[in-house]
């Protein structure tokens, strides 16, 4: 008799637990779906099934198991059911970019066929007797890279005096002649530091370092203007982008997009066409309210004429200072444009003081040799190349990397 009796009892046991157990695992399904029983219509198929079932469970499971019962259903599922649903869409996750040492070297072999200048003057220095024919050569190979004529004659030079000195064919060693005097040409005394920190001001506040990016366009303004924001990223700097390109509406829809992808806020203007200075005063007051470290402004800088981009540049710089003092202006210039790309970076040189250049597209051009011509032009150093279209192809120029990519 017990035994049956304790048979019974037991089956009882197991019942109200098999209920609780059910009720429970309906609570937990609907949470797994992503919680939102605010979404299901309702009295409908499955969403009442699911209201109501909730609705029950807890009646139920308050009645019969009591402190089994999940206490947080009850609000939950019916009184409040917005609070199981995220209060916005999830935010997608922040990209991570690369920290900016070691760039160059990742994106050596990016440099090519500007390397291809190297191996012709390695190959032509090699031979024994170096003829006036070769010469001519090596001269020509330097004027195609667009080195330019003064550091060509220069380079010209050294080479003869050294080769004929030394007098060897030894290919290391004439490796190592043509290595330090391309070094010398590019400069490795020149300050490339970003001005990226913020400064105190007369008034005793600290102002974020601001700088102004300015190009042509197409040069790859906009997309330097993400890149060097990353790179200002990894660097765990806080960074605030201002998108004074109001002349070409997409620009700060593309801004938005390389800002949201690292979490560094944008302000633009919702009118095409707004005052490009309004927007980079806003961005400066907004970047110093924060307290960021770096604020950057894209421009537009059309080259209609010079008057015009005097006076867009000058009015951005003016305002602008009002709330800081701008820290840095960049002139993002193509490496692939040659000669015509020198001549746009003496009118903008013209127009405003250049501090640093942004070389872009160095890679899969012959052209490196414009980082040399540029620096001497403007008597400013290469502070940035970008060598190729990813997220984190922006490399701080380092010359004896850049070097020994060209004569590897
Ligand atoms: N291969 C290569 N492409 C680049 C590099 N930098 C930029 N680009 C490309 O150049 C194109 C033009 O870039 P944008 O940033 O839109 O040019 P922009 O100068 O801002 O043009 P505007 O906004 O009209 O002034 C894009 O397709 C970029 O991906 C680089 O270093 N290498």
């Amino acid at each position: 008799m017990g035994h049956t009796e304790i048979v019974l009892e037991d089956i009882w046991i197991y019942l109200v637990l098999a209920v609780v157990v059910i009720g429970g695992g309906a609570v937990a399904l609907f949470r797994g779906r992503g919680g939102k029983p605010r979404d299901l219509p309702p009295g409908s198929g499955a969403s009442g099934g699911a209201r109501s079932g909730t609705a029950t469970l807890d009646t139920d499971t308050d009645a019969a198991a009591g402190p089994v019962a999940p206490p947080e259903a009850d609000t939950d599922t019916t009184a409040q059911p917005t609070a199981v649903e995220p209060a916005e869409p999830e935010a997608p996750a922040l990209e991570h970019p690369e920290p900016a040492a070691g760039r160059l070297v990742r994106l050596r072999e990016r440099l090519a066929r500007s390397g291809a200048l190297g191996s012709t003057l390695l190959r032509l220095l090699s031979r024994g007797d170096i003829s006036e024919a070769d010469w001519e050569e090596i001269e020509e190979t330097l004027l195609l890279a667009d080195i330019g004529a003064g550091p060509t004659d220069e380079l010209m030079q050294a080479l003869r005096t050294r080769v004929k000195v030394l007098g060897t064919t030894d290919p290391e060693q004439v490796r190592d002649i043509l290595r330090e005097e391309l070094l010398t040409l590019v400069d490795p005394g020149m300050d490339r530091r970003l001005a990226a920190s913020p400064v105190v001001g007369d008034d005793g506040e600290p102002h974020p370092a601001t700088i102004l990016m300015v190009g042509v366009n197409g040069t790859g303004k906009t997309t330097t203007v993400g890149k060097l924001a990353r790179l200002l990223v990894a660097e765990d700097r806080d960074v605030l982008l201002g998108a004074a390109d109001t002349f070409r509406a997409a620009a700060a829809d593309q801004l938005a997009t390389w800002g949201e992808r690292v979490g560094v806020p944008v302000v633009r203007s919702d009118r095409d066409g707004a005052d490009p200075a309004a927007v980079a005063f806003d961005a400066v007051k907004a970047g110093r309210e924060a307290g960021v470290d770096v604020v950057l402004i894209d421009t537009a800088g059309r080259l209609q004429n010079k008057a015009g981009l005097m006076d867009e540049l000058g009015k951005i710089k003016r305002v602008v200072a009002r709330q800081a003092p701008v820290a840095e202006v960049l002139l993002v210039l193509d490496a692939t444009t040659g000669q015509n790309g020198m001549r746009q970076a003496q009118v903008f040189a013209d127009v405003v003081d250049v501090t640093g250049i942004v070389l872009t597209k160095l890679d899969g051009t012959a052209k490196g040799g414009i980082v040399v011509a540029v620096q001497r032009e403007l008597g400013v150093p290469v502070k940035f190349v970008g060598l190729g279209e990813g997220p984190d192809d922006l490399a701080p120029f380092d010359p004896k990397g850049f070097v020994d990519a060209l004569v590897a």
